[in-house]
């Protein structure tokens, strides 16, 4: 049995090919396009590609990208002000805050002071509130992203039994949360969980969130299961070449799984994909 590959780049392109009728129907009456106002403080590599590649989507979409970059040593209060300010300007619909942030700067606090109404990756404790409460509301991108390519593959979670491997705010639990949403019956298990490759090979659907390359190998996977891999790091191969990979040994799972996302090309295109559809969804409530 070789598992079908769950292709998430293909499936980005087709909704972004959507997202770009959809903006170039609304210009006309907005007199603008929507925009996306994205920080990163720092430098962090999985932060980098993700920047990078918003910013080409955003170009292709029609979209304006107002980037800020700032050193490590930009202060608290710096930041917060540079929030308000996006907060304020109307020609900005979705904020983002890249994390994680340095040493020393409070990332739940600035993600506080994010208008909700512009919080494009779903991260404002009134959005997690009313994403907890089964409520419409901006949605955590790369949870939002993993159920477009189950949907897409035809896996319903209905009546599945589902692990998730993580439990930050940012993937994790929100993606727990959708799942259980859809019915699956759900599992959230991290580092204190004790056996974790006999949870894990209790899962129909089984989802990596963790950030250790390569960790979910096939003593992991019950045969046929989903296998949904969030995991973007960068490892140097035998040759000197760096290289990005997920935290599932993608390789040794294609005889054992049903169905499996690779890295890169899977999850990563449906979280820039699901932020400019938070945005322009922003776009389109902002000026209606
Ligand atoms: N594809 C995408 O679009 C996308 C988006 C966001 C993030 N990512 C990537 O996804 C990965 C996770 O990101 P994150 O922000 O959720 O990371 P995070 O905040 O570091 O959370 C990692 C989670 O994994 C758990 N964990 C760590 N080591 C473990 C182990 N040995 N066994 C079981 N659980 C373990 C941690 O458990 P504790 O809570 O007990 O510490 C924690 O809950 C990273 O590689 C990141 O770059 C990808
Ligand atoms: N606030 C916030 N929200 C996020 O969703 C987020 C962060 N911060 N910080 C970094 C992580 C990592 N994220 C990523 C990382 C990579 C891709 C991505 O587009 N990956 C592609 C290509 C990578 C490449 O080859 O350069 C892929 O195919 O996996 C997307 C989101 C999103 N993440
Ligand atoms: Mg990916």
């Amino acid at each position: 049995m070789t598992a079908r590959l769950l292709d998430g780049k293909a499936l980005a392109e087709k909704i972004q090919d959507r997202l770009k009728v959809e903006i170039a129907e609304l210009q006309p009456d907005r007199g603008r396009a929507p925009g996306l106002a994205v920080l990163m403080v720092g430098d962090n590599p999985a932060s980098a590609a993700y920047v990078r590649n918003k910013e080409r989507a955003c170009e292709r979409l029609g979209m304006v990208s107002f980037g800020q970059h700032l050193p490590a040593t930009a202060t608290q209060a710096e930041l917060t002000a540079i929030i308000h300010q996006l907060n304020a300007d109307p020609n900005v619909d979705g904020i983002l805050v890249q994390l994680p942030l340095p040493e020393g700067l409070d990332g739940n606090a600035l993600l506080l002071e994010i208008d909700p109404d512009k919080d494009a990756d779903g991260l404002h404790p009134a959005n997690l509130g009313r994403l907890v409460r089964g409520e419409p509301c901006l949605r955590s991108c790369t949870p939002a992203g993993v159920m477009e390519i189950l949907r897409d593959g035809g896996i319903d979670p209905a009546g599945k039994k589902a692990v998730v491997v993580g439990r930050s705010i940012l993937v994790g639990k929100p993606i727990a949360l959708m799942l259980l949403e859809a019915n699956a019956t759900v599992t959230i298990a991290h580092s204190r969980t004790p056996d974790l490759a006999a949870v894990c090979r209790e899962a129909d659907i089984l989802v990596a969130a963790v950030g250790r390359p390569l960790m979910i190998g096939p003593d992991y996977i019950k045969p046929g299961a989903t296998v949904i891999d969030v995991g973007i790091n960068r490892i140097t191969d035998q040759t000197g070449k760096g290289k990005l990979v997920g935290d599932v040994d993608f390789d040794r799972l294609l005889d054992v799984a049903g169905a499996i996302t690779p890295v890169p090309g899977g999850v990563g295109p449906m979280t820039v994909t699901m932020l400019l559809a938070n945005t322009v969804e922003s776009y389109r409530r902002r000026l209606a």
